[in-house]
């Protein structure tokens, strides 16, 4: 997989040279780059903002700078068979980020994102990389954020995760928070019984019993039960296709 990243603080990005997604890098499993912004403006204050047609208080992302960006990540990219990315912008009016969306994306070969800040990018620009790509708004969730690279550095985490060798143990994806519509289940290690000050705190008997059926079934109760308690949301999505037959929620 591709992926390019504009920013005006591509040093943003930095955090993906690490942990998984680095060594994911490293492996030739993912190619990212990132681009700078004002590397593509063309005075010489490398102006990248202005002023809001139509009053209000700060400043708007010029389009002439990412006009250029978006051209130059097309066609450094391009190929023999003249494939285009699929644009995601982060903002606070976008579409909701989810894990469903993140499996779709992981399953794309070419992703570029483009981080906006101030009161966001000209219009204008949304519309000339429509023109030219896919391009797909989305929001992290409902609050708020300086600008696009936080939303980026998730995405990106969220997405690239799913890739084929890039988590040691696949396995480990499957029970996952969001994955089958559940929260995860609650997970522990050594010591079995742990002296917390006056207080013992004993892991549940099921996951020393060495009864695999008995452990799965205690997971998936307990995620069931999790998910109830701290997201009744997506309990009622999940109800409605089916994957909470068993739940009883007093
Ligand atoms: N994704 C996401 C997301 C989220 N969940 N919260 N905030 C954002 C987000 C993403 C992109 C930008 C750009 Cl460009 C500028 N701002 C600042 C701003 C703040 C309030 C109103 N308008 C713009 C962004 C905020």
């Amino acid at each position: 997989m591709r992926l390019d990243v504009v920013s005006i603080f591509p040093e943003y990005l930095a955090p993906l040279d690490l942990s998984l997604i680095g060594r994911a890098r490293r492996d030739g499993l993912l190619a990212l780059h990132v681009h700078d912004l004002r590397e593509f403006t063309s005075d010489r204050h490398r102006t990248v903002d202005d002023s809001p047609f139509g009053g209000g208080a700060g400043m708007v992302m010029k389009p002439e700078p990412w006009a250029a960006a978006l051209d130059h990540v097309v066609s450094d990219g391009a190929g023999p068979d003249a494939a285009v990315p699929h644009l995601l912008v982060p903002g606070p009016g976008g579409v909701p980020f989810t894990q469903a969306m993140a499996h779709r994306l992981a399953a794309e070969p070419w992703l570029a994102f483009a981080c906006g800040r101030y009161e966001g990018i000209d219009e204008r620009v949304y519309e000339h990389a429509a023109a030219r790509m896919p391009v797909t708004v989305v929001s992290l969730g409902d609050y708020v954020l300086n600008g696009g690279e936080v939303a980026v550095l998730a995405m990106v985490e969220a997405v690239a995760r799913l890739l084929p060798g890039v988590v040691g143990n696949a396995a480990s994806l499957v029970e996952e928070s969001h994955e089958g519509g559940l929260l995860e289940y609650p997970v522990y290690t050594r010591p079995a019984s742990w002296a917390d000050g006056d207080t013992v705190r004993d892991v549940p008997p099921v996951l020393l019993s060495g009864d695999h059926g008995a452990i799965a079934r205690w997971r998936h109760d307990e995620r069931v039960a999790r998910t109830a308690a701290r997201r009744p949301d997506l309990v009622a999505v999940a109800a409605t296709v089916g994957g909470l037959d068993d739940l009883e929620v007093t």
